[in-house]
């Protein structure tokens, strides 16, 4: 037996009032979901290319509060629809986008949110693209200096340049001959660097070999939104703090064939100075110990011989053989009715069509399935799935058809 429908929510905006929170802004396309104390009124422009905006109104306080909105904003807007789930997170059906960009997740109490609230201090939402299936965890390599995680990176991105993206880390560290700022790394200033740590913009920090090293929260994001696979190259207190985060990855720590070995891969890049040497040495046998015993990794694997450890890593991921050419996309005949309602029952979001005449001329129902939504917010929320169906099947008893 399903829950009762939910209420369709875009209807709401009449009763509160919500001019007070947009004053005139948007002319537009705007809905409203409230959840708990807490009514979120997000809202665009449909001739523009302004963001889309959420503002809130806290029943509590009687106050209109205007968040930080983290992630990337969607732009057009040529109709929206909102349904809460779980109390955490608003669904959102955009018109305006393509197929594979139209289901978006507006995070309000996720364990991301609730971290960025505590940093910042004030009220925090984070927008998370939803995309179909299930094949897009990021994948974290980490392991000692010198090993060869960025060797192994490099030939994943350039046999699937459009499948992975690198997550370009920030460092306080100097660029060493070829490497290019925005490419390599993000090369920055220890005080401008603990500012935005501070300000909540980094999914994990840690200080290494001396130099303060992190992902902020927009490197993750560029990637994910050119729906590509992130890929982190980060030390063993990053992998743990990811671990910790809601990221959901991989985690695969690489390992050297031995210690004299490490020293000489090291020693024959010859990017560091001996001091440096040393220091990334002594390093790496802590790391060698809490990699292999910390329960932080998913996967150990060991570069011995290069390309065996890289045909180990594709194993690994999934894209040896012909699943490599796999890419889950929108599926296709699925099109987004312009007059449209959302209702919900269970862990299905039904988008039905405006007017019974609608409907019924198009004798189908659009079925979106979040039974095993995954990750969100800084990265993709994974898992959705999506099917037509006839507006009269068994499958949907009990939902009310639009009057
Ligand atoms: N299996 C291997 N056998 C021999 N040499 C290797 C192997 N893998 C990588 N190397 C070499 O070892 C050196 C270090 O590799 P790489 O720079 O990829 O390490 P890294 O783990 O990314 O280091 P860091 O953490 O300092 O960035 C490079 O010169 C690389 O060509
Ligand atoms: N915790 C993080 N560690 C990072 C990040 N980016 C790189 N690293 C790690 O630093 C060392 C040294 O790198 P190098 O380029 O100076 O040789 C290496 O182990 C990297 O994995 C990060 O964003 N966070």
């Amino acid at each position: 037996m399903g829950e009762a429908p939910a209420f369709i929510v875009d209807d709401l905006q009449n009763q509160i009032g919500f001019e007070n929170g947009f004053g005139s802004k948007f002319k537009g396309c705007k809905t409203t979901t409230t959840i708990g104390d807490k009514t979120y009124v997000i809202g665009g422009n449909d001739e523009s290319t302004l963001p889309v905006e959420v503002r809130i109104f806290d029943k509590a306080t009687g106050n209109w509060v205007t968040p930080i909105v983290l992630g990337s904003k969607p732009n057009s807007c040529k109709g929206l629809s909102a349904i809460s789930l779980n109390d955490d997170r608003i669904l959102i059906v955009n018109k305006g986008s393509a197929p594979d960009d139209c289901i978006l997740f507006l995070e309000v109490d996720t364990w991301f949110v609730r971290e960025q609230k505590k940093i910042r201090g004030t009220e925090v939402v984070a927008w998370s693209k939803g995309v179909w299936g299930d094949a897009e965890k990021p994948v974290v390599i980490s392991g000692p200096s010198g090993v060869g995680k960025g060797t192994l990176i490099s030939m994943l991105m350039k046999e699937f340049p459009s499948m992975f993206g690198f997550s370009v880390s920030h460092t306080t560290r100097a660029p060493r001959g070829m490497e290019k700022d925005g490419v390599h790394y993000h090369f920055t200033e220890q005080s401008i660097m603990e500012k935005e740590i501070k300000d909540g913009k980094f999914v994990e920090y840690a200080s290494v070999h001396g130099n303060l090293y992190g992902t902020s929260i927009e490197a993750v994001e560029v990637v994910t939104d050119a729906g590509k696979r992130c890929i982190l190259d980060i030390d063993v207190q990053g992998a743990r703090s990811v671990r910790a985060s809601s990221l959901e990855a991989i985690l695969i720590f690489i390992c050297p064939p031995s210690m004299e070995e490490l020293e000489t891969r090291l020693r024959s890049r010859r990017t560091e100075t001996e001091e440096q040497i040393l220091k990334r040495l002594q390093n790496a046998e802590v790391e060698m110990e809490q990699g292999k015993s910390s329960g932080i990794f998913d996967h150990i694997l060991y570069n011995d011989n290069l390309d065996d450890c890289y045909e180990s890593l594709k194993k690994l991921l999934g894209i040896d053989g012909a699943a490599a050419a796999t890419q889950i996309s929108a599926p296709q005949g699925i099109d987004l009715p312009a007059d449209r309602s959302v209702s919900k029952m269970d862990n299905k979001i039904i988008i039905n069509y405006g007017t019974p005449e609608l409907e019924k001329a198009s004798k189908s129902l659009i079925v979106l399935d979040v039974s095993s939504l995954k990750g969100g917010a800084p990265g993709r929320t994974r898992g959705l799935d999506v099917y037509a169906t006839d507006s009269f099947s068994d499958d949907l008893n009990g939902i009310n058809q639009p009057s």
